[in-house]
């Protein structure tokens, strides 16, 4: 599979070597210094992209790339207000897009056990709910896009939960989302449900990013040759 890597920084790094070992070539390494050679890529020389950038840019880069024709995965958070206009665009020019806010099997195996947490904790409302979640210092996003999925699959399973917030709040109907950053931490998430008795927490954390760049391979490897709007259940089918 030839695949374009847009954005080469710890994450575009991190997937050329797995994407290497599991055989696959790199057909372009896009970064901020080379970015119209975007507008080069195409079916002709690429299977697949991968889009790892940044909050600002990745609209702009997946729009190019759908309209160019060329199928994307997606691992850049922070911009998903215009999730829908890029799932359309994708549909609109026959190719695929799978977009994931964390790639990596343990997270998406804690994504689940968090929706059956959030089901049984659903009756017990004196525990007080807190998100947390870690990472290094040059995130540029808060809260992380892991957090937000966590946060709207509690939403999904205990309907007294309304919305997020990205701070510390004991409202009932809210979801507190406290952010932390400290220096080289790949990515920790705690949920953690508290009452004056006893506190019930689970927690994942990455120890690299060797997970996050694996799924996002396995990704690519599932698109590519298909059409339409895809995600990491698809790609895992972890039920
Ligand atoms: N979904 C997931 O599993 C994961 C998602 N992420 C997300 O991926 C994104 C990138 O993370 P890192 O690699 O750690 O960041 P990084 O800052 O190390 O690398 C980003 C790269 O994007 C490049 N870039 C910036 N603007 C560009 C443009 N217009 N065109 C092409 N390249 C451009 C920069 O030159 C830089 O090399 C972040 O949004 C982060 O939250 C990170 C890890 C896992
Ligand atoms: O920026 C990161 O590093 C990470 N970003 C993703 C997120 O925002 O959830 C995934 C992972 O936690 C690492």
């Amino acid at each position: 599979m030839r695949i374009a890597l847009i954005g080469y920084g710890k994450m575009g790094k991190e997937i050329e070597k797995i994407a290497l070992e599991r055989s696959h070539s790199i057909s372009f390494r896009i970064n901020k210094e080379n970015a119209n050679e975007i507008l080069q890529i195409s079916p002709e020389n690429t299977d697949v992209a991968i889009e790892f950038t940044s909050p600002e840019s990745a609209f702009e880069n997946l729009k190019n790339l759908l309209t160019q024709r060329v199928s994307v995965v997606c691992g850049t958070t922070g911009w998903l207000a215009k999730q829908k206009e890029i799932e359309n665009l994708a549909l609109q020019n026959q190719v695929a897009f799978l977009y994931a806010s964390n790639f990596s099997l343990g997270v998406n195996l804690f994504f689940r056990l968090n929706e059956l947490l959030a089901q049984m904790m659903n009756k017990y409302p004196n525990y007080k709910l807190l998100l947390e979640e870690i990472h290094h210092t040059e995130k540029k996003d808060a809260p992380s896009g892991t957090s937000i999925t966590l946060a709207q699959g509690i939403m999904e399973n205990y309907p007294a939960k309304t919305a997020w917030v990205n701070e510390f709040s004991e409202k009932d109907n809210l979801v507190s989302i406290v952010s932390k950053r400290e220096p080289n931490v790949p990515g920790t998430h705690i949920i953690r449900y508290q009452n004056e008795i006893d506190c019930i927490e689970i927690r994942h954390e990455a120890y690299s990013r060797k997970g996050f760049a694996l799924g996002a391979v396995l990704a690519a490897e599932f698109i590519t040759g298909k059409k339409g709007i895809f995600s990491m259940k698809d790609v895992l089918q972890l039920g």
